[in-house]
């Protein structure tokens, strides 16, 4: 066992941010930690490398209760650049981490090189771009080697190339037998690395193997949205109004015939049909609508 979260649950105030949150990670993988703004996916994080306390619940890392000191070197996570002292340099805050955990210089430098900041690393972090800050941080989470990494917007502020980059070396510390879980917003990348999902939803959590899901979406243009939306709601089909005034259509066969029939006879105009390939924003929509609300009535 890797990971074990049991039934942790969450309040600040009168919210209730995590609810009854359960999930386990046996084998090495890369799972994702999806959900809007303010959804928990950083306080659950939080929770699972024990900087926050839930008010129930347990969190078990390789076998060992998380407030067992000993799992922090087989750990690493990864915050937002709020940790880094601006007046430090690159180096200096991976050798802070290497003395810690006593590891040799040389795992500084070998760190340093794999992720491309030897050139700026003995500059003042004050003086970093987003960009460079980002690659430290990952710089630090990954110099001790854990075997469980924990990634909290590891793609924040990162440029095509840079998020290229870090998508292949996630891929890489994967084979080597890495562990990792990570929140994102960048649900193109996600699709890249990987199609186990963690989705947070109003504090409850929904896990998914997205490259399970036997389904085709089209993404409709049609004269009446709203008309088309309700003809084929009636009929059970599982459809959803997009931006730019079009409809996604989620069919578990691949036959368009039915629901197009349908919308004919009820004068819909269809003006284009387009087959997109269902990945992690297609779930997305389907659970948190395009507003980032919960679908009541659009289940898969
Ligand atoms: N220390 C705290 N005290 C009070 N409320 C908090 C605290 N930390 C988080 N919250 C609240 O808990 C909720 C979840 O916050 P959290 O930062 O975990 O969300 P998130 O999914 O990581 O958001 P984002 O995607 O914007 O980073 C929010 O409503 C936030 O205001």
């Amino acid at each position: 066992m890797i990971l074990k979260v049991d039934q942790v649950n969450k309040t600040f105030g009168k919210d209730s941010v995590l609810k009854n949150v359960s999930f386990e990670i046996t084998k090495p993988t890369i799972i994702a930690l999806v959900g809007p703004n303010g959804s928990g996916k950083s306080t659950l994080l939080s929770i699972i490398t024990n900087l926050l306390r839930p008010d129930k619940g347990t969190v078990q890392i390789l076998g060992k209760s998380n407030k067992d000191v000993s799992i922090f070197k087989e750990i690493s996570f990864m915050q937002d650049n709020t940790v880094l002292y601006d007046y430090l340099t690159g180096y200096d805050h991976l050798q802070f981490i290497a003395d810690v955990q006593s590891l040799p210089k040389s795992q500084i430098v070998e760190t340093a090189e794999r992720i491309g900041i030897t050139d700026y690393l003995n500059k003042k972090v004050g003086n970093y771009s987003l960009g460079m800050k980002q690659h430290l941080l990952l710089a630090m989470a990954i110099v001790n080697k854990p075997k469980l990494l924990i990634l909290d917007e590891p793609l924040n502020g990162l440029d095509p190339t840079s998020a290229i980059k870090v998508r292949n070396l996630l891929l890489e510390l994967l084979r080597e037998e890495t562990t990792i879980l990570l929140s994102s917003h960048n649900l193109s990348e996600i699709d890249r690395i990987t199609s186990e999902i963690l989705f947070l939803k109003k504090g409850t959590l929904i896990k998914e193997d997205i490259s399970k899901f036997e389904i085709t979406c089209y993404q409709l243009t049609v004269n009446n949205v709203k008309s088309a939306y309700q003809t084929l709601c009636l009929a059970n089909y599982e459809v959803q109004i997009i931006p730019e005034n079009k409809l996604s259509l989620y069919l578990k066969e691949s036959s368009l015939n039915q629901p197009l029939t349908l919308l004919l006879q009820n004068n819909t105009e269809i003006y284009e049909i387009e087959k997109v390939v269902f990945g992690s924003e297609e779930r997305y929509q389907t659970i948190f609508g395009t507003k980032g609300d919960f679908h009541e009535d659009v289940s898969v």
